[in-house]
């Protein structure tokens, strides 16, 4: 058995996101997103769920907030629904929507904990939407609006913001893959999107440091991790440009001004022509205060010709997985987190979201997520390592407090440390959630 301890500043928090807690989407005068559209259109999430109740956290978060003062939490990141602020995306704003986030950011610092705010985590207004959504830069500004009067109105209260929830989902798996809103399958599009989200980003970044707003401010890229199957250059190759796909694509034009040039080249042999405005590149290089990484899986590849839009398939290894199928694979957080420190240094990093699916239900009032904590510990372990050579992380962001929608997958699939009953709303505290709150205590646990 062996003591992994953590520094002594480490924060430790948990994190939601408003389409998948909220529910009320009737209610306070919020608008139509693209999560209501693409839920309610059958076939895009199994059973046919969607967040009109969720967790009903737009009326419970005063419970929910006890529960993260119980389990000693120094963060707790959230995000706003944008169409809660701006129910058609620009235009008037909705006081009651402003209402409810001063509601749950007070009663979070009321419990002494930190509110990490992010601006986005893919609730676009549908009315954007109606007018090309993220292919139309005018949404690029209508965020930028947004985010100006969200840094007005909690200057003060929030000092941490994101500006996006993994751009990877937003443009990729959202407009290429096509499972998640609005569900586009164009390589073209996505692409163009991915530019623009960084766009999005840079300007808003730009707006908080012209505001001279007290805080930080970054966004949450998400990561994965292919370890080649052999020291072949082809399988190593097909591994980075997957890697690359979700770290240098987005990261790479904020820390260094460019896109990867390898990853340029190869959406251009499959037809993708982006289209950079003069400027955009310097606007997506602003100077970030810190970076958010979530981080879920990765697995063991090899390079497979015409196979997928890289070039790659999976090498079954028998990884233990977790009830989502995703194989639990520590070394690629490890291996993350050393790839974004040699390639960016020492920028400080959030982990704002890393997590596991176990779909354990209670048993006379007790939930034994021993598959949770597993997970945790080996995830926790392998941070620690990274700590220990040299990674800069500043605090630790559990994805999720509790069960919500798991966006395609609906309600089936659940990632909380504490169990949420749909029919009834009630919340159970699960062993993950006890152990977690040791740890914080601790600072340390026993592997
Ligand atoms: C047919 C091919 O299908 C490919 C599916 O590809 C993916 C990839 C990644 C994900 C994914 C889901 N999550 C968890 C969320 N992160 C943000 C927060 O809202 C969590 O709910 N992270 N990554 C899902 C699907």
């Amino acid at each position: 058995m062996a003591i992994i301890q953590f520094p002594k500043d480490m924060k430790w928090g948990t994190a939601t996101a408003s389409y998948q807690i909220e529910g009320a989407t009737n209610e306070g005068g919020r608008g139509v997103s693209i999560w209501d559209t693409f839920a309610k259109t059958p076939g895009n999430v199994i059973n046919g769920d969607n967040g009109d109740v969720a967790c009903d956290s737009y009326h419970r978060y005063e419970e929910d907030v006890e529960m993260m003062k119980e389990l000693g939490i120094d963060v707790y990141r959230f995000s706003v629904a944008w169409p809660r602020i701006f129910p058609n995306g620009t235009g008037e704003i909705n006081q009651e929507g402003l209402d409810y986030y001063h509601r749950l950011v007070d009663k979070l610092l009321e419990a002494g904990i930190e509110p990490m705010c992010t601006l986005y985590h893919w609730d676009l207004p549908q009315a954007l939407q109606d007018k090309g959504g993220w292919n139309n830069r005018e949404t690029i500004d209508a965020f930028v609006n947004y985010a100006e009067v969200m840094f007005k109105e909690f200057s003060g209260k929030i000092k941490q913001w994101l500006t996006l929830n993994e751009p990877w989902c937003i443009s990729f798996l959202s407009n290429f893959i096509g499972v998640h809103a609005p569900g586009n399958q164009d390589l073209q599009l996505a692409t163009q999107i991915s530019h623009h989200l960084l766009v999005a980003h840079g300007k808003t970044v730009k707006k908080f440091r012209e505001l001279g707003i007290d805080g930080q401010i970054g966004f949450a890229p998400n990561t994965t991790w292919l370890e080649p199957y052999s020291n072949r250059q082809e399988d190593i190759d097909a591994c980075n440009r997957e890697i690359g796909w979700y770290i240098e694509w987005f990261m790479d034009p904020v820390f260094k001004g460019t896109y990867p040039q390898f990853l340029v080249d190869w959406f251009k042999k499959k037809g993708v022509e982006l289209d950079i405005q003069e400027g955009d590149m310097e606007t997506i290089n602003q100077p970030v205060d810190f970076l958010g990484i979530n981080y879920y899986t990765g697995h063991i590849a090899r390079y497979k010709e015409n196979e997928g839009l890289l070039d790659w398939e999976m090498v079954e290894m028998n990884y233990e997985r977790t009830d989502i199928g995703w194989p639990i694979f520590p070394e690629g957080f490890y291996n993350v987190l050393m790839r974004i420190k040699d390639s960016y240094g020492d920028i400080p990093i959030y982990i704002t979201e890393n997590g596991s699916c176990y779909n354990d239900e209670p048993e006379n009032g007790r939930v034994k997520d021993a598959g949770r904590i597993n997970y945790l510990q080996q995830h926790l372990t392998a941070l620690s390592r990274a700590i220990s050579s040299g990674v800069n992380v500043k605090g630790y962001i559990t994805w999720s407090l509790m069960d919500n929608f798991e966006w395609a997958e609906g309600y089936t699939m659940r990632f909380g440390i504490v169990h949420v009953n749909y029919r009834t709303l009630e919340r159970t505290k699960k062993d993950s959630y006890y152990w977690f709150k040791q740890t914080i205590d601790n600072n340390w646990f026993e592997n």
